[in-house]
């Protein structure tokens, strides 16, 4: 074993900083919670501080300059107008017109400080939003829609950028105003200032009534629009398939209905906004015509100056858009508290695969399986994926999985990686427990090639070096000539050719064949094939197993294998029957005892179970794929009769040649 000493260790993976932890006993309501999801964002503006104050003391000068302008006109009325002070009017008038000047400036100064501040927290928030998606397990991106994380990623996180540099800022601005700006009407005319204070009451009443339903609909809202793009995401990644079975129209209709259902709701928070906002823009008018009937009295009577009337109207005419936004500025906390809980909910998932802290220095690739089991998250009690599956394959030696379809091996081979983590026994390399290896380290020692191989739309050569970045050019092209993958020397810009979204532009054994260039590149110690050459024709296929069988000797492998010519390329076969494995051994040996193993490679041609198999035997099969399959083939037998029993003597001829 060559792990070093843990302590020693400096660990190399990426750690992606975490919003505080939820808290732990949980709020009573959801409400409650929501605003504790958005409580939990403000560290983020901890690197923009400086900004953030620097916009803050503007804008409360900005809310200054413009509460002092009307006692500016005041003291012009009723000073040098009322005097028929020229001089006066000079002198008062040049101030208003320095202080309009000073608050457009102050304007500007808050914008641009806040732009930088808030764009800055929307990015941090998206990398860090996107390395937690990255870190999440397999099991969580099999639960998401890709277009609900989609829909975080932008419209989530724009939302709240929204709300921290204008709502946030003007919730806080506006409150302030009109509880200065009130102060000081009370002050220059109580009266009147009782008459401002009441007019606000229904506008808090409605905004009050109104904000549990307003709540619903954003969060439904914001729901729809993940549903609506991950319709656009998998019929943009499915176009072959719905064009091939020419579903396009069922593909618009089901498209057509959600963008209709978020329309719906849109729409329903449009009529609910609309109402309130109608009297959020009725009550200060209406308000308005009582301060002028009353003010025109009072000034009559000589309680209050003229100056003093229309300094009071001018300051509260300014209290109209603060109370106005009022109800648009709460849907707008609202709306970022939605957003907020959406996206700490994916912050809060837990990382089911956690980091261990041992690193392999030098990795020999001795793979063991002590007694391993599997069992997905969702599943029944007692039902199993994978049960007392052991295996051990020495550094060097190559094992081929052979198994019927849904058996296993695809779940098995995930467990090497760690896309998934065994559910009891363990896996060790080099006599660790993979658990207690980094990641990275994990990852670097093993390289695995899917049979559905994904490419990712960047060029050929980048899509190579995805395990090994810093690989040369001799060794890219030595991994190219071993998974025959050639042809991409003929692309339009060779190595630096683009290929297209999930590398479409390419046909499937294309893709497959540059997937295992790219885990051959890597250079692993184990090296897992998952029906890597499923797509490729025999004669490609002979000539990747053959350049295989030449790394595959200083490699430790695990071939899934559907067919006999793969199975040769390694030094043993495990046979996998339902989710364990039942037999170990060479080609030849499982050939000539093992009845099922038999007929699953025979099943390439025509072997079928109880032709090639006495009935006991067949009996005491507990696969039930295989016994699915076998009833195919009676089906098929009994349609052509004749041409299978050809085909059989020789596909029995070949095989028995093979396990010779
Ligand atoms: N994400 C998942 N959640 C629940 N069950 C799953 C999931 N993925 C696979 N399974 C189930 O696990 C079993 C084993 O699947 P696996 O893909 O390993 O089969 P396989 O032997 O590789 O088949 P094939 O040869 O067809 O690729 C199957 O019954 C399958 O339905």
């Amino acid at each position: 074993m060559t792990a070093a000493p843990r302590d020693g260790h400096v660990r190399t993976h990426v750690t992606v900083p975490r919003l505080r932890p939820a808290p732990a006993v949980l709020p009573p309501s959801h409400r409650t919670h929501r605003a504790a999801s958005l409580m939990r964002l403000p560290r983020y503006l901890t690197p923009y501080k400086a900004r953030w104050i620097t916009m803050l003391v503007f804008s409360i000068l900005v809310v200054a300059t413009s509460i002092v302008t009307p006692l500016v006109t005041r003291a012009v009325i009723d000073g040098p107008i009322a005097h028929r002070d020229q001089t006066g009017l000079i002198l008062l008038g040049s101030v208003a017109l320095v202080l309009g000047i000073v608050e457009a400036v102050f304007w500007f100064i808050r914008r641009w400080v806040v732009a930088r501040a808030t764009l800055g927290v929307e990015a941090d928030l998206r990398k860090d939003l996107y390395a937690q998606m990255q870190q999440l397990p397999m099991r969580f991106h099999g639960q998401w829609q890709s277009g609900q994380l989609l829909s975080r990623i932008m419209n989530d996180l724009s939302v709240i950028r929204r709300f921290l540099g204008f709502g946030l800022v003007f919730l806080i601005l506006n409150m302030l105003q009109v509880l200065i700006v009130t102060g000081l009407l009370l002050a220059m005319y109580w009266p009147l200032g009782i008459v401002v204070l009441l007019s606000v009451v229904p506008i808090v009443i409605t905004v009050m009534r109104n904000e549990q339903e307003y709540t619903r609909l954003s969060r439904l809202s914001q729901d729809q629009t993940g549903d609506v793009a991950s319709i656009v995401e998998e019929s943009a990644h499915g176009v072959r398939v719905i064009k091939a079975f020419g579903r396009d129209e069922h593909a618009y209709s089901k498209f057509d209905d959600r963008v209709t259902k978020l329309l719906d709701t849109q729409l329903a928070k449009v009529r609910l906004t609309s109402r309130f906002w109608t009297l959020l823009e009725v009550i200060p008018n209406i308000t308005l015509i009582v301060v002028l009937g009353f003010g025109a009295v009072a000034v009559g009577d000589g309680r209050i100056t003229i100056g003093t009337l229309v300094a009071f109207i001018t300051m509260m005419l300014s209290l109209v858009w603060p109370i106005a936004s009022l109800g648009f500025l709460l849907s707008m906390t609202q709306e970022s508290m939605t957003a907020a809980d959406r996206i700490v909910q994916v912050f809060d998932e837990a990382r089911t695969i956690e980091d261990g802290d041992t690193e392999l220095v030098r990795p020999l690739g001795h793979l063991r399986l002590e007694d391993v089991g599997f069992q997905f998250p969702d599943a029944e009690p007692g039902e199993w994926t994978l049960r007392h599956v052991d295996l051990d394959l020495h550094p060097g030696e190559t094992v081929a999985l052979v198994g019927a379809t849904g058996s296993g091996k695809s779940v098995l081979t995930s467990l090497i990686p760690r896309l998934y983590d065994v559910s009891e026994g363990r896996i060790t390399l080099d006599g660790v427990d993979i658990r207690e290896l980094t990641l990275p380290s994990l990852r670097s020692t093993v390289a695995t090639a899917f049979e559905d191989p994904t490419l990712f739309s960047m060029s050929v050569r980048e899509n190579l070096t995805l395990g090994r970045p810093d690989a040369s050019e001799s060794d890219m092209n030595r991994a190219i000539d071993i998974a025959q993958a050639q042809f991409v020397y003929e692309l339009p810009f060779g190595l630096d050719t683009r290929i297209g979204e999930q590398g479409m532009s390419l046909s499937g054994g294309q893709r497959q064949r540059l997937s295992l260039a790219r885990a051959v590149l890597s250079e692993p110690k184990v090296l897992v094939l998952d029906d890597t050459l499923s797509a490729l024709d025999v004669h490609t296929e002979a000539l990747v197993e053959e350049a295989l069988r030449r790394i595959l000797h200083d490699v430790t492998g695990i071939v899934v294998a559907h067919r006999a010519s793969t199975v040769l390329i390694a030094d043993k076969v495990a046979l996998l029957e339902s989710g364990t494995i039942t037999h170990v051994g060479t080609h030849a040996e499982l050939l000539a005892t093992v009845p099922y193993y038999r007929y699953l490679l025979a099943a390439d041609g025509a072997d079928s179970p109880d032709s090639a198999v006495p009935a006991d035997v067949t009996r005491g099969w507990h696969d039930q794929e295989a016994r699915e399959r076998g009833l195919v083939d009676h089906a098929v037998r009994d349609v052509c009769r004749d041409d299978e029993h050809d085909a059989r003597s020789d596909v029995d001829a070949d095989l028995e040649e093979i396990g010779r």
